[in-house]
């Protein structure tokens, strides 16, 4: 909008005094216009209903990762009736309708702003460069008129399109599930460093116990923060434990394994910080993570009752607490079939395809895991990893035969997935767990444990591609899915920042009780304006004196704002004299300017 509009107008006769537009009109700055293109550019809106689509993702296999909020039909309270175009004039000039004064102000870019709307782009200034069309009218913006009633004025004039939609709310938030997923991550900064450990060991600090049970005299896991970087590292100390010489070339190899199925392991250092001579290996920390054993196995066998984890008690455990056995192992796992207590087979698949790929990279570096069992295999979402590798290369002085160890490799894998599919560690009755798994799961999974566990042949960790076949494809769809879940989320809270830094400057703006000790400057001058624009988002009512919230309203005004749009926007005052129309672009100018001199208040001596 063109800034001299206002400078040519002289304050109306007959403004209410309390209305203070006066204050407002008499205003010197000028507006300054920014090219529509470079305010389009920066803006952005949730998505729409339509981008709103079922997106299917989830831990192993596809699910629904979360609903989108139906989306319901526009309620009669929100959808005004769609407001007739008026068309444009160069002057400002004033009209009293039914006892409420309007201000026009209009010029040129008012011409454009419409030949834009005809374009296309729609007049709350959100076009598809940054929005995207759809993503408004989803979001409740669509090409009818202000809603009349919500701001208790009847009036015909075209100023921004903003219809809400009810029931689209939530789609601007994060849905539960990711959001969920990622606290779960985030509260691992609640872990306590252990004051009894020492302060710093080596370059780490805030060394915080990883497990639950307490550390034994063999070994202990630490959460520990870098004091350089302030990056957190998840530290496997051997206690009294000296490496033997060439430790550090096979730990070299390690550190080049570098695949997401595999924790990595980024060095190893020796240490007398804990009182003795202990070998610390570094590798990378995961926060959130459980054991497979704790995940799905802990107390071991099915047939029991489920944890807060989803695991099992084992019958036939050897701790005392433990429900004891009704029969013998195979009458409880029959038992754990009959209370759907095995897993699915696709979480089986997919935990499957994820260590195989974690052994072939290290089986293709020339090392072997030699540690593969369900208490070193580490999960988080739906990611499986195979944790604290190496720790056999750093303590074995021995040279080991690596061929050899590949293959009691792959019958661990084996023994693992037996354990997965009778959910069980106690599988020592293999003909009754075969039994299971053969009666449970497809014979595409019981000949692939079978391979895994037949000793009398060569295998190789490349053999048991053909045996996982198609099902690979699924697990690069799930985390496809995955993926195109969390990217649609990014780009949905890109811009959060963004409006939070406005809702600031107008917070810092807004009832201010006073600045360089003039106690009317909120509501005065530039400031009265946007005094009357926050009235406009947050404090508009219905017909009948109800607050009328649309969340979708509320993100495409402030868009509008932030992106300086030359869309107008009518405001009215709270004696419902008057009203202004004014354009984002003009509102925008108006809290820079105020937020600069709130700026420069506070750094006055
Ligand atoms: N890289 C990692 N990042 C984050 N947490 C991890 C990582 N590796 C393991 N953990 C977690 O640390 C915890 C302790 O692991 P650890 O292997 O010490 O368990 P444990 O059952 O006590 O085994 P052990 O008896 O051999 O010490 C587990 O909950 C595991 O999920």
């Amino acid at each position: 909008m063109d800034p001299s509009i206002f400078l040519q107008y002289s304050p109306p006769t007959g403004l209410p005094q309390e209305s203070k537009l006066a204050t407002y009109m008499n205003r010197s700055a000028s507006t300054p216009t920014r090219s529509l293109n470079q305010a389009m550019g920066k803006l952005s809106l949730e998505s729409s209903p339509t981008a709103a689509k079922k997106v299917l993702i989830g831990e192993f296999v596809p699910i629904n990762y979360y609903s989108p909020a139906p989306i319901l039909p526009e309620s009669p309270q929100s959808s005004p009736p769609a407001l007739a175009l008026q068309p444009v004039n160069t002057q400002v000039h004033q009209e009293n309708v039914g006892g409420t004064t309007y201000f026009y102000s209009t010029s040129s870019d008012s011409l454009n702003a419409s030949a834009l709307n005809a374009s296309g782009l729609n007049a709350s200034g959100l076009n598809a460069s940054g929005l995207n069309a759809s993503g408004l009218n989803a979001s409740g913006l669509n090409a009818s008129g202000l809603n009349s009633s919500g701001l208790n004025a009847s009036t015909s004039m075209d100023c921004e399109r903003l219809v809400p939609v009810a029931g689209l709310a939530a789609t601007f938030y994060t849905p539960e599930t990711i959001r969920s997923e990622i606290y779960q991550r985030n509260e691992d900064v609640f872990l306590q460093p252990d004051l009894q450990l020492p302060e710093t060991v080596e370059m780490y600090a805030e060394l915080t116990p990883l497990e639950a049970l307490g550390s034994h005299a063999l070994a202990s896991s630490y959460r520990a923060t870098h004091r350089a970087s302030g990056d957190q590292y998840a530290l496997r100390r051997l206690h009294a434990c000296v490496a033997p010489p060439h430790a550090h070339k096979r730990l070299d190899l390690w550190r080049a394994v570098d695949h997401p199925n595999v924790v990595r392991l980024h060095h190893a250092f020796a240490t007398k910080d804990f009182g003795d001579h202990s070998l610390v290996l570094v590798y990378d920390y995961h926060p959130a993570c459980m054991t497979l054993m704790s995940k799905y196995l802990s107390g071991g066998a099915p047939g029991g009752g489920s944890d807060a984890n989803g695991a099992f008690h084992d019958p036939f455990s050897s701790d005392p607490d433990a429900p004891r056995p009704y029969t013998h192992q195979k009458n409880a796992m029959l038992r754990a079939v009959a209370c759907g207590a095995l897993l699915p087979e696709a979480v089986l698949w997919s935990t499957l395809v994820q260590l195989t790929a974690g052994l072939r990279a290290i089986h293709a570096a020339g090392l072997a895991c030699r540690s593969l069992d369900p208490t070193k295999v580490v999960m988080n979402g739906c990611r499986i990893r195979i944790a604290w590798c190496g720790i056999a290369d750093a303590i074995h002085t021995n040279n080991i035969d690596v061929a050899q160890a590949q293959q009691e490799d792959l019958t661990a894998l084996g023994r693992l997935a037996l354990a997965l599919a009778c959910r069980t560690v106690h599988c020592d009755n293999l003909p009754a767990c075969m039994d299971l798994v053969s009666r449970s799961y497809s014979a595409d999974l019981k000949n692939l444990i079978l391979y895994l566990l037949s000793s009398a042949t060569r295998r190789s960790v490349t053999d048991l591609m053909p045996m996982i076949g198609a099902r690979f494809y699924t697990q690069v769809e799930a985390l496809e899915r995955r993926a195109d879940a969390f990217e649609e989320q990014l780009a949905r809270e890109i811009d959060n920042g963004r409006l939070l830094r406005i809702l600031i400057k107008m917070g810092v703006v807004n009832e201010r009780p006073e600045l360089n000790m003039d106690a009317s400057w909120s509501e005065t001058g530039d400031r009265y304006m946007l005094k009357l624009f926050r009235d406009y988002l947050f404090h508009s009512v219905t017909a009948d004196g109800r607050p009328w919230l649309d969340q979708a309203h509320l993100a495409s005004a402030l868009n509008s704002l932030d992106g300086g749009s030359l869309a107008k926007v009518e405001l009215m005052s709270r004696d419902e004299q008057s009203v202004l129309v004014v354009s984002y672009s003009e509102l925008k100018h108006c809290l820079e300017a105020a937020f600069e001199e709130v700026m420069q208040s506070a750094a006055a001596p």
